[in-house]
């Protein structure tokens, strides 16, 4: 990797990770902010390199601890790696090892997908259990079962998922495969998994969220044969290889989801670009809900404006196309603004609910019982610290901070770089008032040039 766009060392392992981030809110924003790449097609994406016997170049890549780690993962399975700025290349012609290293697989969720791809290419994996956010138990039986049925014989022992194609061509077989529940990661694993299978794969109830489509059309350059990708049936017929790609990823719908919210909750104009509104049409959908104005200034470009009051409004999280669950938690933080009662269900994981005790600490009224949270806005929020609990509640956190009267020091921010391309560097850009205190990156460890690039951001 290019030293100077990795971010430092510190930030991959939380333990060392003491840097807090200090917000004075009360502050409007304005201007444009550049969304990044998507962190769940990036990482993904990266993960169906493995498919590739040639050069794989993909651009757009966020600059995130996740990526970081993930290109880590696929370096120490023999993969050669080179970044610059947001464009990473690939090359995956040897693969020199069949087993992921448990340190870094454990730290995110996505690095498990590649258990599909290894398999494909080599017959042969050993995967460790994933790490990501803790929101639940978030088990893997629905990839295993899905790879069972294509061929492998897969056991878990001791924490670690052994993988292997019996036979004498090492090859997966084509099956038809029903998911009992539309697992995004599931779909993408096993989609990754056939594309270099004997026969056709029918992935039925599968994910229709956009970076599996971003997946599957990564993979169709690549000369794989995927059809249905973004419906609840897809079909893989399998090739026997898969060839060079230049591929750029999807915008991120979840960080410009964030920015609209932070757009409403300080009742401030700001445009983002690029953007896929449609990836984006739940979220715009209770956003002007609650009362929020969102214009659609060009095919990529989405502006909020301000907003005088926000109405109380419910949420049920759901598989795409339904409201998204990496939403919840900054909708939360803007509904407690919001006049009037609003219940949250989160129907998605189990345990998604944790920083609703930390926004009460700023002064929200929320209380939880089970997967519902009931909301009743108040008038004001004010300063406290307050401590990320995982990716989205870290970035709720941000969000209450940036409208609550006084400071507020957030913790955690491990959890933050995982999934945010800059977030407070970005927000700063915007005219928040929010510094990085302890040990934040140097501007010259985050960029090249030696600075945030002025396209990435600009007033
Ligand atoms: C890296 C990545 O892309 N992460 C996203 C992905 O996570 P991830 O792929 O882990 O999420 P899934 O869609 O698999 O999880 C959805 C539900 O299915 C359950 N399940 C999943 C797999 C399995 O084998 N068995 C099983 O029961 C999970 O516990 C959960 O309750 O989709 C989630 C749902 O949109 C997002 O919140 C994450 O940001
Ligand atoms: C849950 C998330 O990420 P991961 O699946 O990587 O833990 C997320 O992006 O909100």
């Amino acid at each position: 990797m290019n030293p100077s766009t990795s971010l430092p060392d510190a930030k991959l392992s939380p333990e060392v990770d003491s840097s807090v981030l200090q917000i004075w809110g009360g502050h409007p924003l304005r201007g444009n902010v550049k969304i990044s790449g998507a962190k769940n097609s990036a990482l993904v994406i990266m993960a169906g390199a493995l498919l590739c016997s040639g050069d794989c170049r993909i651009r757009n890549v966020p600059l995130l601890a996740d990526v970081e780690r993930m290109s880590q993962v696929l370096s120490a399975l023999g993969l050669r790696l080179t970044r610059q700025d947001d464009i990473l290349d690939i090359n995956a012609s040897e693969i020199t090892t069949s087993k992921a290293p448990y340190e870094l697989v454990t730290q995110l969720r996505a690095s498990f997908f590649a258990i599909g791809s290894i398999l494909a290419r080599l017959g042969v994996a050993q995967m460790p259990l994933p790490g990501g956010c803790a929101i639940g138990a978030r088990p893997v039986d629905l990839h295993v079962r899905g790879l069972q049925a294509m061929g492998a014989e897969v056991q878990i022992e001791h924490g670690i998922c052994n993988a292997y194609v019996p036979g004498s061509n090492n090859r997966l077989k084509g099956a038809k495969i029903y998911l009992d529940t539309p697992s995004v990661g599931a779909t993408e694993t096993l989609m990754m998994a056939a594309t270099l299978a004997d026969g056709e794969t029918i992935l039925e109830n599968a994910a229709r969220e956009p970076e599996v489509v971003d997946l599957a059309n990564f993979c169709n350059a690549m000369g794989a044969k995927i059809q249905g990708a973004g419906t609840s049936t897809i079909t893989i017929v399998g090739v026997p290889k898969l060839h060079s790609v230049d591929y750029s990823i999807i915008p991120d719908r979840i960080e410009a989801g964030t920015f609209l919210v932070a757009g409403a909750i300080t009742r401030s104009e700001i445009s983002l670009s690029p953007v896929l509104p449609d990836h984006l049409i739940p979220v715009i959908a209770k956003l002007r809900e609650i009362g929020v104005t969102i214009v659609e200034d060009s095919a990529e470009c989405l502006r909020v404006l301000p907003t005088d009051s926000l109405r109380a409004a419910d949420i049920e999280t759901l598989p795409h196309p339904g409201f998204p669950t990496d939403m919840q938690a900054p909708f939360m933080a803007l509904l407690t603004l919001a006049e009037g009662d609003s219940l949250i269900n989160e129907s998605v994981f189990e345990n998604r609910l944790r920083h609703a005790s930390e926004l009460n600490r700023l002064g929200a009224d929320i209380r939880v019982k089970g997967n519902a949270a009931f909301v009743r806005g108040v008038p004001i929020l004010s300063g406290a610290p307050v401590l990320g609990t995982d990716l989205r509640a870290s970035a709720a956190l941000v969000l209450a901070g940036l409208a609550a009267e006084g400071q507020t020091t957030i913790q955690g921010l491990h959890h933050l770089d995982r999934g945010y391309d800059r977030l407070d560097m970005k927000l700063q850009q915007l005219g928040a008032k929010i510094l990085r205190v302890g040990e934040a990156p140097t501007d010259a460890e985050l960029s090249p040039n030696g600075s945030i690039s002025p396209s990435s951001v600009s007033t």
